[in-house]
């Protein structure tokens, strides 16, 4: 630890490694000394802290579905720990050989159309909806040099690449914090709400103002929140939430985002117990959660595997960094899928709902150096 290079960490890291940089710090876990596969809050309570020797980390992913999808926690064999990396310049990516969207963007628009309906029908208040893209290219994706790129182009406040089951990697940069535990102080940073940024600095202002005053993304944000003070209380003595969100931004989109602070009442309760108990928030699922689940398998044509889910690390104290895995593709081989969606209520338009997803895919897209 301590004199490690960032930028050295970002060059080391290879497929199959975990890697988790933000603007304090960058951590490469490499190697598997165990592997956690359990997903329920109760096991994962249990078992990693058990495990953990004094001073080391458990890294990984949750994924979406935790009924349905193994979770990939690591314990690793080496874990090296820095400050935040900054490398200097983009990496070159060749153009993929075959693009397909999953659904077609046109069937996209229809289930969020039917789900505009369902909603309507009452029942449910937010259903988060996500479409993919697959790109195919002729050699092996290079996982290293679009983490180097999200990392250059600060593309979300948590970069990050982890392996996952068969060889595969989900790599990606999310805005998003699930959950950070210091001590007895956690926070919170749930996004919903959103408007793709411009180059032009007057558009990507009224792109900006139209966000912050729209009434449908304040709705869609509000029931957010609620969720996430709603499982926090009553681990927590005191809990401090903004009464209005904020307008925060990557380079891509620009967000409605509430910073949750609490002090907690148990120091026992770990990052990961937390970050799972508050798992899968209406940022990325809906409300009420089995309801939207439900709409969420019935309406999208794919498993969402470890998009959605979360992505971090905890240590022997408890202390830990869960972000929601957003952002992001899963890579096997030659091929990648790229993941993007956006919470649906009564008041969304089917259309600005599928150009929402269309701005997410960018930051990926951005850091491969493509145009779609
Ligand atoms: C689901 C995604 O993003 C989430 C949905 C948002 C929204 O609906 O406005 C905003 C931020 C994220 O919480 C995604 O990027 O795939």
């Amino acid at each position: 630890m301590g004199c490690v290079d960032a930028n050295q960490l970002l060059a080391d890291y290879t497929p199959g490694d975990f890697y988790f940089g933000t603007s304090r710090r960058t951590i490469l876990g490499t190697g598997a000394r165990r592997t956690f596969t359990e997903t329920d809050v109760a096991s994962l309570s249990e078992a990693v802290p058990a495990a953990l020797a004094p001073g080391s980390l458990a890294v990984g992913v949750l994924p979406f579905d935790t009924a349905g999808t193994p979770g990939h926690l690591v314990l690793p064999e080496n874990v090296q720990v820095a400050g935040p990396a900054a490398p200097a310049r983009h990496k070159d990516i060749g153009a993929p050989v075959a693009v397909r969207a999953v659904p077609e963007p046109v069937r996209h628009a229809e289930a969020v159309a039917s789900a505009i309906k369902i909603l309507k029908d009452g029942g449910l208040r937010k259903v988060v909806l996500a479409r993919a893209l697959d790109l195919d290219f002729e050699d092996e994706v290079p996982v290293q040099a679009i983490l180097h790129n999200l990392a250059k182009d600060k593309a979300g406040a948590y970069t990050f690449a982890a392996g996952l089951p068969g060889g595969r990697t989900l790599v990606g940069a999310t805005p998003e914090l699930l959950l950070s535990r210091v001590g007895n102080q956690v926070v919170s940073h749930p996004h919903a709400g959103s408007a793709p940024r411009s180059a032009d600095p007057v558009t990507d202002r009224e792109n900006a103002e139209a966000l912050a005053s729209s009434r449908k993304d304040h709705l869609e944000h509000a029931v957010l929140t609620e969720a996430i003070v709603e499982t926090l209380r009553p681990f927590c003595r005191s809990l401090d939430v903004p009464r209005e969100p904020s307008l925060v931004s990557t380079p891509t989109m620009w967000h409605l985002g509430t910073v949750v602070t609490g002090e907690l009442a148990d120091r026992d309760i770990t990052a990961l117990h937390l970050a799972a108990a508050l798992h899968p928030t209406p940022a990325i699922c809906g409300t009420p959660t089995e309801a939207a689940r439900r709409l969420v398998s019935e309406l999208e044509p794919f498993d969402r595997g470890y998009y959605a889910g979360a992505v971090g690390w905890m240590d022997s104290a408890g202390d830990g960094e869960w972000a929601v895995s957003i952002r992001c593709a899963e890579v096997a081989e030659s091929s990648l899928r790229l993941y993007a969606g956006g919470g649906i209520v009564p008041a969304s338009d089917p259309k600005a709902e599928l150009d929402e997803t269309s701005a997410k895919f960018q930051t990926l897209l951005r850091a491969m150096g493509l145009e779609l």
